[in-house]
């Protein structure tokens, strides 16, 4: 399979598989070339305001709507939405998990997505859910699309392959991967079993963060994104198309391959991101900044700086502050804050927080650097020091994310995180030194 990619991120992209099958000049011609059916994919309101007017023109060999069964009731009952309020018996807690195996029963990436969190509504399209995915085998015949919300997918081991109606994106761990609401795609695995996390964003698309005063570069920079080339397949065989829909699964027939589109044009589209190329910006005197620094890409509310989600990284970098505890500060925080680690060890935790593993420091709830991690940070020599050999992540939301059974009952969630902190000593002993031995 051959597929390529065009740079820049909200372009107004135009791509075409066979030569003259994208109309010039116009969107709907009596007759599109090569016979094929013209189709408008809305991401926005069509009176969106310029700025976040998002459609894109298709032309495909059979339109959409072509499908050859009503829809039917699907069973996928580990995928959950919100509201969810709370299905469990778990109580209040910072909570931490080691990673969901891959399973041993043949399971393709929409079987595989397990949610542990969900934050908002689904059907007033705030919020987000934050799920894992665990899958062994290909979408074959089977397609997918998700009305609720666009997906951000965060692969951990083993790569992935999304064959989309708007073209095929490939990635692998330390990539990541935006689908935008309603777009069909199917799902092969690139070399064996994989795991990863999804972000689902029922709410207003993710878009860069603005720089401020960092300027027109740095952070991730547009060039970087990556949206695919047309492709498209000729299959005349019996496929399915299944659809989650205000938090339901239905799932209806279609004679052919609905990855049917020839041509395509617009700015409402999929694409994907190397987090390698995401140039940090930080504190180079004093202090440890916000983690805010480290936005890839921010979906914002209503409300001006107040996101309702903030896709953050925490890639390698160095370390150069002066006279500064250099890890995480302890805090307690308004946004709530769902982490994984892609690969490497993360600087606030020490150990317990492994590759494909999860943490959750919910809203107010208080967290920070564990008791090991205090102490080498509080005695080490400050010399600039690289961090390498790590990426970990946050989706950091608005809302409070409420936790599925499932996560709240999966074994493999640490009962005894919060000792980590447990060594945290008294130091306080009148004197303006303290106590240090
Ligand atoms: O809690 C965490 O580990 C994430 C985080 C990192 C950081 O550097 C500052 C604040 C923050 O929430
Ligand atoms: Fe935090």
């Amino acid at each position: 399979m051959s597929f390529s990619y065009m740079p820049g991120f909200g372009n107004d992209f135009e791509t075409e598989s066979l030569p003259g099958a994208l109309p010039q000049g116009r969107n709907s011609p009596q007759r599109p070339a090569y016979g094929l059916y013209a189709e408008q994919l809305s991401g926005s309101p069509f009176t969106a305001p310029r700025g976040t007017n998002e459609r894109s023109w298709l032309y495909r060999i059979r339109p959409s709507v072509r499908h050859t069964a009503r829809f039917a009731a699907f069973a996928q009952p580990h995928w959950k939405s919100a509201p969810n309020n709370g299905d469990h018996e778990l109580a209040l807690g910072q909570l931490r998990w080691d990673p969901v195996p891959i399973p041993n029963v043949e399971t393709d990436f929409v079987a595989g997505i397990r949610t542990m969190t969900t934050a908002g509504d689904v059907f007033t399209q705030v919020g987000m859910a934050a799920h894992v995915f665990v899958a062994n085998t290909d979408m074959v015949d089977d397609h997918f699309f998700n009305a609720d919300g666009e997906l951000l997918v965060v692969p951990q081991e083993g790569g992935v392959r999304f064959v989309t109606e708007m073209g095929v994106i490939e990635v692998t761990p330390g990539e990541i991967c935006v689908l935008p609401r309603g777009l069909v795609f199917k799902v092969e695995l690139v070399d064996g079993p994989v795991r990863g996390y999804l972000c689902e964003n029922y709410g207003a698309k993710f878009t860069l963060p603005d720089r401020g005063p960092i300027g027109a570069n740095c952070l991730a920079n547009p060039r970087d994104f990556k949206t695919p080339a047309a492709w498209f397949e000729e299959k005349e065989t019996p496929c399915r198309l299944i659809v989650k829909w205000c938090g339901a699964f239905h799932v209806t027939e279609i004679g052919h391959s609905p990855l049917d589109v020839v041509a395509w044009h617009g700015n409402y589209a999929p694409y994907k991101y190397d987090l390698s190329t995401y140039s940090p910006v930080g504190a180079i005197l004093f202090d440890h900044p916000d983690p805010s620094i480290f936005t890839v890409l921010t979906a914002p509310s209503g409300e001006e700086g107040t996101a309702n989600i903030d896709f953050v990284i925490f890639p390698p970098r160095w370390l150069v502050a002066e006279d500064t505890f250099r890890p995480p500060w302890y805090h307690r925080n308004i946004m709530s804050e769902f982490m994984g680690l892609i690969h490497g060890q993360y600087d606030a935790k020490e150990e317990g927080f492994v590759p494909g593993g999860m943490s959750l420091h919910n809203m107010m709830l208080a967290h920070g650097p564990d008791a090991t991690g205090f102490e080498k940070a509080s005695r080490a020599e400050l010399k600039p020091q690289k961090l390498d050999n790590t990426m970990a992540f946050m989706f950091e939301t608005r809302f409070p994310q409420m936790l599925t059974r499932y996560a709240a009952e999966l074994d493999t969630r640490q009962d005894n995180y919060i000792d980590c902190w447990s060594d945290l000593k008294k130091r306080f002993n009148g004197t303006p030194e303290g106590d240090w031995s």
